[in-house]
């Protein structure tokens, strides 16, 4: 019973074996007191019958007692014999009361018999006198037998039944209760081990065994409450050293020379007084900062947080020194390292120390400047020249560009200082880096060699011819006069120039070769310059005089506007002309566009000259229109330094306004280089020159990024296919493609479509093919004087008429 018992509750199940005990002494009780009346009701039915048998016995009495009376012996027997025969009869027998006869049938051998009675009485003359007894005796063993044979069966049945109701008992009550309370009993047995600063012994010290589940549930919780209170004790003693340490550490804390703070999530949740100094906050006032506010900008912030996390993670500490900014935004250099409480959630909290070193980054600042920068002037020395310079290498290989070295020497400096003195010599070699400094960029750099000698760097040039008009500036400076310490002095410079990577690929080579330039700068006279490359002179040459050539030719009027026919190709008239500027130099005869604008654009003269070319455009288209020609559309290209710089709109407006001529006679081309720069200021003007009523077409196109987007945007009128896909495009099937497509596209957007650069019938037949609708180009003339082109049109217009009567 036990190990069943044990094998339904487990080890601790002493309330429920107590219970079945207890329910199955009950039950049997109940069943053993209702075993018994139920026997004792059966016992009384059988003793009924054998009541019902002696009863029968009884209605043979008078009969047996008349017999007795006569003495009939045989009558006697024969009625003994009958009553035998009845139900479990075992004896009969019948005696008078003399008691001198007897008469007995059967004999007893049961272990127990019912015996019964019978008076024997005789009546004569009226009086009723006893004559004899009889005797009955009936055998109870098989009510016996019956009474036993039944008491096994409901004994044996209802003891099977205590049994089953016994076990489904035992394991209702395991489920029901004891399970729970032996894990009610466990939790309280493991209560919070550990979480205390003291452990809890109830775990250690060993449960009496005798226990049941709810005793030792009772048990756990009175000894953990005990251990409880201990705790508690222990906890306020911990509390109060905890308390004493917090005061020591804040003490340490708020007294330290660096800033420390806790951060959480990009936040500072505490800090010291000492960080709250070094960014000039309030008492109080960084706790719930984000640390975001303290960084110069959202990269350097992204940057250091993206490393910091990193570190973190992996248990390692960050250090780094960077700009940040006080609460006033002042620019403070703070030094820092920091380190996760837990490198598995390094944003969950870090501590931080922080140290200004403002002082310290200037004072090594200032040694790093000394050590690159010359004391007189401020200016780098060469050792800077040297660094910049091959940072500079790398970058121009890369993109093909070039690197220009100057060396620069003052002409009569050695003069003013021996004259003058010392401190005046200083003044001046001061005032020239200051100059010197203008006439550059910033991604230049201008450095003193020493005594009157400076070296400049110009990195990413991108062609060698870049560096004149930059010399043409720096002598124009340098040549001013300048005040010092009350003297009017002026100087000149000697430049020499050598090219990186044409004339060397180290900084020893490139001075040497730009010393020896410098030297025939000055053997040529002094205030010039030379490049180390001969070659490198006669362009340098060309083009500083075409410089100055190009403001003389504007005053002196030397330039003219040629105009070349655009013919309509569905009736073959001449439905516009193209203005195409030439400068008719006094000595070098007519001088085609392309050799001066690139100069006239460097030089910033782009913008008077242009201005002037839309004037005389103008003037031009309404001169015909005044002489009784039909009017025809006059084309001006638009620069790209205009554009930017400056006010194309005013000078268009200008130029309408002088000329009279309806604004649609004006057609601007725009090149594709113009619409892709600073797209939003350039849609701007786009659409206020639109607005003025004039024509926009797009120059050159497909030599740019020839983008889809801005033809949309910027809703020109017409679209110029550049003539070096024109050019071939009989003979080369990749430009025939081009061309095709470009037509089609611009048809789709519902732009006219011109191709320049038509030269033979054959280009002419191909772009009518592709339903080109305008050409241009030396097939019907070359730009031509304005005397020229009324005749043209009327040659051009007739000739039309001809071809079409002919059809
Ligand atoms: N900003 C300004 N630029 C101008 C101005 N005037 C001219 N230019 C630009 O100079 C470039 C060269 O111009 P130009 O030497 O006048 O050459 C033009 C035509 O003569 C030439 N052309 C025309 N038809 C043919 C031809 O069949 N064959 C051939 N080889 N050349 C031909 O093309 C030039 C016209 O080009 P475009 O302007 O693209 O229509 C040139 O880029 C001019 O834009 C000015 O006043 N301002």
């Amino acid at each position: 019973m036990a190990s069943f018992s044990k094998l339904i509750f487990g080890e601790r199940n002493r309330i429920g074996r107590r219970l079945i005990v207890l329910i199955v002494a009950f039950s049997s009780l109940i069943t053993l007191c209702i075993s018994i009346v139920q026997l004792t009701l059966e016992y009384r039915e059988l003793r009924n019958d054998v009541e019902n048998v002696l009863d029968g016995v009884g209605i043979h009495i008078p009969s047996v007692a008349g017999s007795v009376w006569d003495f009939d012996e045989k009558q006697i027997q024969l009625t003994l014999s009958a009553l035998a025969q009845l139900p479990n009869i075992e004896r009969i027998s019948i005696a008078t009361t003399t008691g001198r006869q007897r008469w007995t049938t059967g004999k007893i051998v049961s272990s127990r018999v019912a015996t019964r009675t019978y008076a024997l009485r005789h009546q004569d003359r009226g009086k009723e006198a006893e004559i004899g007894t009889l005797e009955a005796a009936v055998s109870l063993d098989a009510v016996d037998r019956k009474i036993v044979a039944r008491a096994i069966t409901i004994v044996s049945s209802n003891a099977l039944k205590t049994f089953f109701v016994a076990v489904f008992m035992m394991i209702l009550f395991r489920r029901v209760v004891t399970r729970r309370l032996g894990k009610l009993g466990q939790k309280v047995t493991d209560l919070v081990p550990g979480a205390l600063p003291v452990p809890l012994v109830h775990s250690a010290q060993a449960m009496p065994r005798n226990l049941d589940e709810l005793d030792a549930v009772a048990w756990t919780l009175d000894h953990t409450a005990e251990e409880l209170a201990t705790a508690v004790e222990a906890l306020k003693d911990l509390n109060g050293e905890l308390q004493q340490r917090v005061v020591e550490q804040d003490v340490i804390l708020q007294n330290a020379l660096v800033g420390i703070l806790m951060v959480r999530n990009g936040v500072i949740v505490s800090c010291n007084r000492r960080l709250e100094e070094i960014f000039g906050y309030p008492a109080g006032g960084m706790n719930g900062l984000r640390t975001r506010v303290l960084y110069p900008t959202e990269e350097v912030y992204a940057s250091f947080r993206e490393k910091a996390v990193g570190a973190l993670g992996q248990g390692l500490s960050v250090s780094d020194t960077l700009t940040q900014l006080k609460l006033d935004g002042t620019p403070i250099w703070i030094e820092m390292s920091g380190r996760a409480l837990d490198p598995l959630r390094p944003r969950d909290a870090s501590i931080w120390i922080c140290s200004d070193v403002t002082e310290r980054k200037a004072a090594e600042d200032q040694v790093k400047f000394i050590a690159f920068h010359d004391a007189l002037t401020g200016l780098p020395n060469r050792l800077l020249v040297q660094d910049r310079l091959q940072q500079s290498m790398a970058g121009a290989d890369r993109s093909k560009a070039k690197i220009a070295l100057l060396v620069l020497d003052l002409d009569n400096f050695k003069t003013i200082n021996d004259t003058l003195g010392h401190s005046i010599g200083d003044g001046v070699l001061r005032e020239v880096a200051r100059r010197l400094g203008e006439c550059v960029r910033d991604t230049d750099t201008v450095c003193r060699q020493g005594g009157d000698e400076f070296v400049i760097l110009l990195p990413s040039l991108p062609d060698a011819e870049a560096t004149a008009p930059i010399l043409v500036k720096l002598m124009e400076r340098l040549i001013d006069p300048c005040r010092v310490e009350g003297h009017e002095l002026t100087t000149s410079v000697s430049i020499g120039v050598a090219v990186y990577p044409d004339d060397g690929q180290d900084l020893e080579t490139l001075m040497k070769k730009a010393d020896l330039a410098m030297y025939r700068a000055k053997d040529a006279g002094r205030n010039t310059y030379r490049f180390f490359d001969q070659q490198m002179n006669i362009d340098a040459i060309e083009q500083l005089s075409m410089r100055n050539g190009l403001r003389r030719a504007l005053e002196r009027g030397e330039f003219v506007l040629h105009y070349q026919p655009q013919i309509d190709l569905a009736g073959n008239t001449v439905i516009g002309v193209e203005a195409l500027i030439r400068w008719n130099h006094p000595d070098l005869g007519m001088i085609p566009p392309a050799r001066f604008i690139p100069v006239a654009e460097d030089s910033g003269l782009i913008i008077p000259i242009s201005e002037w070319v839309l004037r005389e455009a103008c003037r031009q288209a309404a001169a015909w229109v005044k002489s009784g020609l039909p009017p025809i559309l006059v084309a001006v290209n638009l620069s790209a330094v205009q554009f930017k710089r400056s006010d194309v709109e005013q000078s268009v407006i200008s130029a309408l306004e002088e000329s009279g001529i309806d604004p649609s006679l004006l057609e601007l081309e725009l090149t594709e280089s113009i619409l892709i720069t600073d797209t939003e200021t350039v849609l701007d003007m786009v659409k206020r020159l639109k607005q003025l009523g004039v024509k926009l077409s797009i120059d050159d196109f497909g030599t740019g990024y020839s983008s889809l987007s801005y033809l949309k945007r910027f809703q020109v009128n017409k679209l110029k296919i550049d003539q070096s896909f024109v050019r071939d495009l009989a003979t080369d099937q990749e430009d025939a493609a081009i061309v095709g497509a470009i037509i089609q596209m611009a048809h789709s957007l519902g732009l006219i479509v011109i191709a320049e650069g038509v030269e033979t019938e054959l280009i002419l037949g191909q772009l009518r093919s592709f339903g080109c609708d305008e050409a241009q180009g030396y097939y019907f003339a070359r730009p031509m004087p304005a005397e020229e082109v009324a005749a043209f049109r009327l040659r051009m217009n007739s000739a039309a008429k001809d071809g079409a009567a002919g059809h």
